[in-house]
């Protein structure tokens, strides 16, 4: 699966610490990230990860195309609800995208430890499906 990891700055503590309780169900997916969260991922938790820019320079946007292109699966998205982004539009056209194509997307830990332990069990098979559906409209 792939799977797209963002933490705004307060959270990116929480999302490292994440990483590594999760590292052994992360490590058998592919990973990107927005570029600070990434890097820090690359660095601290020692994972492979895929940077695209840092969230204010459109790194939110950038994996809100992979989404409307069907290339995520699950977004993992740390978000800090007490303090303004000036990229508040990019984060809300991401949200918006996960849910047009049905992707499962987590805004804090207590969900995403919900979603990470569902795909570890294989509940993530309706990705496939809706995959495929989606694949007899491309051109
Ligand atoms: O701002 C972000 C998500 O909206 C995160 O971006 P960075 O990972 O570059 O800090």
């Amino acid at each position: 699966m792939n799977i797209a990891l963002i933490a705004h700055d307060k959270k990116k503590d929480d999302l490292i610490r994440f990483a590594e309780a999760y590292r052994h169900i992360l490590e058998r997916h592919t990973l990107s990230a927005t570029g600070t969260t990434g890097g820090r991922l690359q660095k601290e938790a020692g994972l492979h990860v895929k940077q695209y820019q840092s969230g204010p320079l459109g790194g939110d946007q950038q994996i809100g195309a992979k989404i409307a292109e069907q290339q995520v699966d699950l977004v993992l998205f740390f978000r800090d609800p007490l303090t303004a982004q000036p990229h508040e539009p990019d984060i809300t056209a991401l949200m918006r995208l996960a849910d047009v194509h049905g992707v499962p997307l987590a805004t804090n830990m207590a969900a995403a430890e919900v979603l990470i332990k569902g795909l570890e069990h294989g509940l993530f098979a309706f990705r496939e499906i809706l995959k495929e559906s989606t694949d007899q409209y491309d051109t």
